[in-house]
């Protein structure tokens, strides 16, 4: 567990203190994968190098498991970062070494000298993610995505217990995001990583995340479940992120209600709602009649959920509501 007490975070600015995060508390669980999201200059890569003490609190105490970080002397830091793995958007691969010698170079740091143990581990991650065809390559034969995947293996090299993701999708096109992704999410279930990642993209969190916290200028307005806060934003910056990845006639935000008779419901199903034939069940016992304005059915990581916007009509609205209810499904009302 990751734990973040009372910490605030300033930068000394011209002889100023500039406050760059408020005091905030937060606690990321073992095995999870959990997301930082907020605009440029909120304050995320703050966060997430004050885990690793690349960059240090101005006050308050960060624990990873038991370990007050701050506290720890400079050799213990150093034996701790090297179980912390880190990811890049820009990368950060040594240009005049391969890729095998780029995966290689966290061991040698950490003092691994036996070469056939490296080698073998090498061997491994390259295997890991997809990359054995280009062991010998350098980096600049490289397109993004595999300079990536070279990231990610030599973030593993060490087999740390948490891996920090800093903005690692942005520089690439929508398709490799996918496939870098889909990798992260293999090494957290398959290795029980704990990953912390930021981004910018609500796309990206919805894809990979477990929970979320959402920073907005210094401040954590908002955090839970990805579903949660997915599909029931409350601060104005969540609801901001989530319009954006979502096409707004699916969100039903642009329907003009006025031109439509009866009662404008949103429904949200999780999960196995999504397969259960609920909504016809629901209008045959109680003879509502209804018109379907906008919809989608998409994934939350594992989870699939769908997103309905309904006018429904008939004198058992408020019945067939209630049943709906009953049987898991969220109804919020738009409009009447
Ligand atoms: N070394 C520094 N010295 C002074 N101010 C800094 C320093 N690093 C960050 N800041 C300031 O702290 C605030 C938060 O910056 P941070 O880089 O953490 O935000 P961010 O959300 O990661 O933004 P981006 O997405 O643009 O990287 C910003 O106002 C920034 O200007």
């Amino acid at each position: 567990m990751i734990r973040f007490v009372d910490v605030h975070k300033s930068y000394r600015v011209d002889g100023k203190d500039v406050p760059a995060l408020e005091p905030f508390n937060l606690e990321i669980a073992d095995g999870e994968v959990f997301g930082i999201i907020g605009h440029s200059g909120a304050g995320k890569s703050t966060l997430i190098r004050l885990i690793n003490l690349l960059e240090r609190p101005s006050g308050g105490r960060i624990f990873i498991g038991d370990t007050d970080m701050a506290a720890l002397p400079d050799p213990a830091l150093r034996a701790a970062r090297q179980r912390i793995g880190m990811i890049f958007q820009h990368f950060n691969l040594l240009s005049s070494q391969t890729v095998s010698e780029n995966i290689a170079f966290p061991m040698r740091i950490a003092g691994e000298k036996d070469a056939q143990a490296i080698r073998a581990r090498v061997d491994e991650l390259l295997q890991r993610v997809g990359l054995t065809a280009h062991a010998n390559k350098y980096p600049s034969q490289l397109s993004g995505g595999q300079k990536q995947r070279v990231g990610i293996a030599r973030a593993l090299a060490n087999r740390p217990s948490l891996l920090l993701c800093d903005e690692a999708t942005s520089a690439l096109d929508p398709q490799t995001t996918a496939s870098v992704l889909d990798l992260l999410a293999e090494i957290n279930r398959e290795l029980k990583l704990t990953i912390v990642l930021i981004t910018h993209e609500m796309d990206v969190v919805r894809r990979v995340c477990d929970r979320v916290a959402v920073l907005d200028a210094g401040r954590i307005v908002e955090q839970g479940t990805v579903a949660d806060v997915f599909l029931h934003p409350t601060h104005a910056t969540t609801q901001r992120f989530v319009r954006e990845a979502l096409p707004e006639e699916a969100a039903g935000e642009n329907v003009p209600y006025q031109n439509v008779s009866g009662r404008i419901m949103r429904l949200s199903f999780r999960g196995e709602a999504t397969w259960s034939p609920t909504l016809g069940r629901v209008t045959r016992e109680t003879g509502i009649d209804f018109n379907i304005l906008a919809g989608r059915i998409d994934r939350i990581k594992d989870m699939p959920y769908g997103q309905l916007t309904l006018a429904m009509q008939g004198a058992n609205v408020d019945a067939a509501l209630q049943a709906l209810r009953a049987a898991g499904i969220e109804v919020e009302e738009l409009a009447r």
